[in-house]
């Protein structure tokens, strides 16, 4: 159905600027299966605090298949769809423009429309991306990373956490609004809060650096860092280009998040890889059996997170851990020894421990501790006891 949407006119981005649209998908996967060994080499400090973890030869075969598939004509959400993935990339162009005597409208319909709101986040982040990357060219990035600190241990500090009280490690998210909820904390000092839930026991601490639909940002990650805090760093993104996970290093991050739901296999596989060789860690989420499926098959991961936020529909039902968990999916992930973190939804100690029993060994935690008027005591408040000791 066609309708007709706003008077503004959006400014024309060229084509070049959407890589994803405008070449085969699979550059991206030849692009990166290329460049690896030359960037790892070229950071010899990163690769001394993770050594010998990248193998582009990996796998090899399957992804040739991957590349085949996109060789006969596949286009990326063909691909994506094919994996189950309903989320879709943002089409080449703006909804075409009618006019009405002096009037401008845009005509709206399915294809040009995000049909929920990760899609209307992902398509956001694709116009916000191509302007940063025009900003700020990977390059340039890259010069950066090489003098870049190390990065710090995340997955190593949510084990020594678990083992250190018995309880799930915590991610504590430094989060100032939601699409869901609105604004949760008017008073919002990014620092403050970090250095609360440092001192309240968190383990690690997650900083969403959306602006639009978040209130975050990337100077929220790097004041965090800067101000001393311990805390290994995850940058809460909606990660769709591998330029991305530079910026995230470049400002502070010491983990990245990649959502299942918006990418496909062949990038996650590829980003998970980039990630190892700048030092940081992924944490890949899923939502639901299909992507745990998906993920599962992924060599190299150690963290997966399970939203229990329908990311779609932004329903929250924490028994979906219990049922990823079971079966043969717990077998594999005890195999592998991937820690899976609980988040989203969770406001009390009986929550912590009904995860916990599913099997998870962290919680990734935002609302019911950043809403506290001391968040270091929204932690107590959480686990039903003081875990800082
Ligand atoms: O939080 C939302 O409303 C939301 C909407 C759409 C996409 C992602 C969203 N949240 C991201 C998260 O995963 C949560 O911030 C995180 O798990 C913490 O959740 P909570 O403890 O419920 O604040």
């Amino acid at each position: 159905m066609e309708g007709l949407i706003s008077l503004k006119s959006s400014p024309r981005t060229s084509l070049s600027s959407f890589p994803s649209f405008n070449q085969p998908p699979n550059s991206f996967a030849r692009r990166f299966s290329m460049d690896l060994p030359l960037r790892r080499s070229s950071f010899p400090a990163i690769r001394a605090q993770q050594p010998g973890t990248i193998s582009p030869k990996e796998e090899d075969e399957e992804d040739a298949l991957k590349v085949k598939e996109w060789e006969v004509g596949m286009f990326q959400n063909e691909v994506a769809a094919s994996q189950g993935i309903r989320i879709r990339r943002r089409p080449p162009t703006s909804p075409p423009l009618h006019y009405v005597g002096p009037f401008e409208f845009r005509l709206q319909n399915d294809g040009n429309t995000p049909r929920n709101i990760l899609e209307e986040i992902v398509w956001h982040k694709d116009t916000e991306v191509s302007q940063m990357k025009e900003r700020k060219p990977l390059a340039t990035l890259k010069k950066f990373i090489e003098n870049a600190p190390l990065t710090r241990d995340f997955v190593g500090a949510l084990k020594a956490a678990h083992s250190r009280t018995g309880l799930p490690g915590l991610i504590a998210e430094v989060k100032k609004a939601s699409p869901s909820r609105g604004i949760l904390r008017e008073d919002f000092d990014p620092v403050e809060i970090a250095r609360a839930y440092e001192k309240g026991g968190a383990a690690c601490l997650s900083v969403l650096t959306d602006e639009k639909f978040f209130k975050g940002s990337f100077e929220n990650l790097e004041a965090i860092r800067n101000a001393g805090v311990q805390c290994p760093l995850l940058c809460k993104e909606f990660v769709i280009d591998a330029w991305q996970i530079y910026y995230a290093r470049i400002k502070g991050a010491d983990a990245i998040l990649l959502i299942a739901a918006v990418l496909p296999d062949l990038d996650i596989r590829y980003m998970v890889k980039i990630c190892k060789m700048l030092g940081l860690a992924a944490l890949v989420e899923v939502h639901d059996e299909r992507e745990m499926d998906r993920v599962l098959g992924i060599d190299g991961i150690e963290l997966i997170g399970i939203n229990n936020r329908n990311l779609e529909t932004f329903e929250v039902d924490i028994s979906n851990k219990k049922k990823l968990l079971e079966g043969e999916h717990g077998q594999l992930i005890r195999q592998k020894d991937i820690i899976v973190v609980g988040e989203s939804g969770l406001f009390t100690p009986d929550h912590v421990g009904y995860v916990q029993e599913a099997g998870v060994k962290a919680v990734l935690v935002g609302e019911s501790i950043v809403k506290q008027s001391d968040p270091g005591k929204g932690i107590t408040g959480l686990f039903g006891k003081d875990i800082s000791l």
